[in-house]
């Protein structure tokens, strides 16, 4: 308990070093609710990275969100903040469906762009942006899906864990109580390219097809709940959608950002309710050496992560080895027992040196890892190329597709 409180406290109140003569100066793009947490936070504990300016659509709420958060400059549109020279980088929190506009705009002006997830509307546009001519040339921009989880230690703990090949079922789920996002916040509108798959689906679909290491042949099934009457009817509260990759193994997401208590034939639905991130993955029996004449040793190892989402405030990755002794001849079961492990990571220890720090957020990880691609620094290794961000895309839109329903809208 201790450990967590320093760690909430040290990220919410972090060092703040001196900044180096060459750091990245980020403009955001609207006074968004995430910015904070996402980006102004990190950036004080890091000396390369400055957030130098703000656009809003209405220059007041840019002056007053400026204000807030110590931002020096405050630009009367996305566009003449674009066009500042001062700045470098452009960090992206616009919703969904402005992502692909603004990521090309920044790109074509040269800027670093760090863009929120899900990086765009749909396959199409993913392929188009991610394929820009102009980040193939030499010091071209560098253009990164914020996918803060995936920077984390504990999150590439539970990764290493797993024999990607040998995956016979993974179970993703990530939920938010009813109420938090009201029916319509930018996540529901379909014009904007919302859509709980959008949202919260964006992390479960990341994690599924890195832990197969692979992408799926097929999704078997996706089953999406409409918003309540009133609301987008092409937006979902919910989703659970299943699919089949190539090792034969299945993997499924359940994610819901309205999630309410499931009993008594959703009777009490409208009580909201709180559960973890979670994911779990089952490995096909294997057989091991065996020390015993006529016998044969085989190992059921499931791995899973409580807290995949945000596990820098807590999280447990929990490993259990189901072992069966069986007689060779008759297949008959000698003997069983179970062994079970738990890890947690909260920096690097994988005795390697790269940087972290216990109470640096996912965000924090990510920046540190968005400077190094900036300044052609080795880093952590951990990051997320152009392709994984259009696959991303593809299995979003399976999804919908799956389900019959129009995936969302974007032009290119
Ligand atoms: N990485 C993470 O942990 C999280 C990521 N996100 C992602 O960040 C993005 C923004 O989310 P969040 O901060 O919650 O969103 P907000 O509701 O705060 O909206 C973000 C900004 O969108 C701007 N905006 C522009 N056009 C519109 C419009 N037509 N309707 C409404 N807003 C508009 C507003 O800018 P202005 O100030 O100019 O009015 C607003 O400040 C999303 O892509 C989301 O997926 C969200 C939460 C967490
Ligand atoms: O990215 C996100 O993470 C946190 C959630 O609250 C939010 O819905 C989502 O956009």
């Amino acid at each position: 308990m201790a450990g967590l409180l320093k760690r909430i406290w040290t990220a919410a109140y972090p060092p703040e070093p001196v900044k180096a003569e060459d750091a990245l100066r980020v403009g955001i793009l609207g006074a968004a609710n995430i910015g904070p947490n996402s980006i102004i936070n990190p950036a004080k504990s890091h000396p390369q990275v400055i957030i130098a300016a703000v656009a809003a659509r209405d220059p007041k709420k840019a002056q007053a969100y400026a204000k807030k958060h110590s931002i020096p400059i405050v630009h009367n549109s996305y566009q003449e903040l674009i066009d500042d020279p001062s700045i470098t980088a452009i960090y992206i929190p616009l919703p969904n469906g402005l992502h692909y506009e603004w990521a090309l705009k920044s790109l074509q002006k040269g800027k670093h762009v760090l863009l929120e997830k899900p990086s765009v509307s749909n396959a199409s546009q993913a392929s188009a942006l991610f394929h820009l001519p102009l980040l193939s040339e030499p010091n071209t921009p560098v253009l990164l899906e914020a996918f803060h989880s995936l920077f984390h230690p504990a999150f590439q703990l539970f990764l290493s864990q797993i024999e990607k090949q040998n995956v016979e079922f993974a179970s993703v789920e990530s939920t938010s109580p009813k109420y938090i996002f009201p029916n319509d916040d930018i996540r529901f509108l379909y014009t904007l390219a919302g859509g709980t798959t959008m949202d919260f689906g964006t992390y479960t679909i990341l994690l599924l097809r890195n832990i197969f290491g692979d992408e799926p042949e097929e999704c078997v099934s996706a089953d999406l709940k409409k918003m309540p009457k009133g609301y987008d009817q092409n937006c979902e509260s919910a989703v659970q959608a299943k699919w089949r990759w190539k090792n034969g193994g299945t993997g499924q997401m359940d994610t819901d950002l309205s999630r309410g208590v499931r009993m008594w034939g959703g009777l009490l639905e409208w009580i909201p309710w709180v559960e973890i991130p979670r994911a779990v993955v089952r490995h096909k029996e294997v057989l091991v050496p065996c020390e015993e004449d006529g016998k044969e040793h085989s190992v059921v190892r499931t791995i899973s992560m409580l807290n995949f989402l945000l596990p820098m405030f807590w999280h447990r990755i929990r490993i259990v080895e189901e072992h069966t002794i069986r007689n060779t001849s008759n297949k008959k079961t000698a003997r069983k027992w179970t062994e079970k492990q738990t890890k947690t990571a909260y920096k690097w220890e994988d005795g390697s040196g790269k940087k972290g720090e216990v109470w640096w957020p996912t965000y924090r990880y990510q920046l540190e890892e968005f400077v190094n691609r900036v300044k052609k620094r080795e880093g952590s290794g951990i990051w997320m190329d152009g392709e994984d961000s259009i696959k991303q895309t593809q299995m979003i839109d399976s999804v919908y597709q799956k389900a019959g329903w129009p995936v969302r809208p974007g032009e290119v």
